[in-house]
């Protein structure tokens, strides 16, 4: 039923709303962070260098040559987010945040914070966003790209909320991958990557977490017109024909290409 919904409202963009490399973003978004500031330390200093990241010069999301093109990649779980992003950065050159990495890392950390995090895994909820957020931020703060993923984020409208107030930004595209579901169930009982939340009891919860929380976000971005949507079956090579498609047609060389062509 969602399928049907969202594909109802996810057009493509016009060519014109998404900001293409080619057109502004090859001039703004040349080398960017981290930016050396020795005298600020600690949380605030945080904050102050993110803002200045992402506090745009020239409007909206315009004109500060510090921020980088952002990529919000969603899609069902085992929707191939993950494989598609891997194949996204060596091609394109683009830092990969995967959300889901990020926190399983909190929890390897052994922190206070990182039992939290496990049992809501385990149960296929959402983390809270201030701790997922501030896992992105710091991600973000230390990579040089000017060219960011951010995979499986956000899951829900407070994981939008939250990141668009702490780093005044909005993404530039969002990626979707529509997948159905026996297709994502069928992948995720055969990734055999050990990981605690591939059972079919949970996936069964997080593909309700899915439809309930994470479309609403998809329908908001695509009512702004930054919405493309993929579709997630077949095989990983055609899809990533899609996807090679997609960010041709936003400008971006495909560094790989070049390289096995010798250019
Ligand atoms: N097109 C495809 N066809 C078949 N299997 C695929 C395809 N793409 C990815 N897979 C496999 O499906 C599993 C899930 O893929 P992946 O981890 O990329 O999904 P994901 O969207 O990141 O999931 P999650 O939200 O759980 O992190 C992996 O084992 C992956 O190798
Ligand atoms: N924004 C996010 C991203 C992930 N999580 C939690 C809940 C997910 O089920 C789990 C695994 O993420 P994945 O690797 O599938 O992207 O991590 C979250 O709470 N918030
Ligand atoms: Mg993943």
């Amino acid at each position: 039923m969602w399928r049907r919904r969202v594909g109802a409202l996810l057009l493509r963009p016009r060519s014109s709303s998404i900001p293409t490399p080619s057109a502004t973003h090859r001039r703004r978004h040349h080398l960017l962070l981290p930016v050396s500031v020795p005298d600020e330390k600690g949380p605030l200093a945080s904050n102050v260098l993110l803002l200045r990241l992402f506090t745009s010069q020239a409007g909206a999301d315009g004109g500060n040559p510090r921020k980088p093109f952002i990529a919000f990649v969603l899609g069902g779980p085992g929707s191939g987010k993950g494989t598609q992003c891997t194949r996204i950065a060596s091609d394109f050159g683009f830092a990969h945040l995967s959300a889901g990495d990020l926190l399983r890392n909190e929890i390897a950390s052994g922190s206070e914070k990182g039992e939290l995090i496990l049992d809501i895994i385990k149960e296929g909820r959402i983390v809270p966003s201030e701790i997922t957020v501030e896992l992105i931020r710091k991600a973000m703060e230390s990579t040089d790209a000017k060219r960011v993923l951010i995979d499986g984020f956000p899951r829900c409208e407070e994981n939008r909320i939250a990141f668009e107030r702490i780093t005044g930004t909005e993404p530039d595209l969002v990626i979707f991958f529509d997948c159905p579901e026996d297709e994502m169930v069928k992948r995720l009982l055969g990734r055999n990557q050990g990981r605690v939340d591939d059972n079919i009891e949970t996936i069964k919860k997080r593909l309700k977490v899915f439809e309930n929380l994470n479309i609403p976000v998809v329908d908001y971005y695509s009512s702004r017109g930054k919405v493309h949507k993929i579709s997630a079956t077949g095989t990983e090579e055609e899809i990533f024909g899609a996807v090679r498609k997609l960010f041709a047609s936003l400008g971006f060389e495909n560094f790989v290409f070049h390289k096995s062509r010798g250019l």
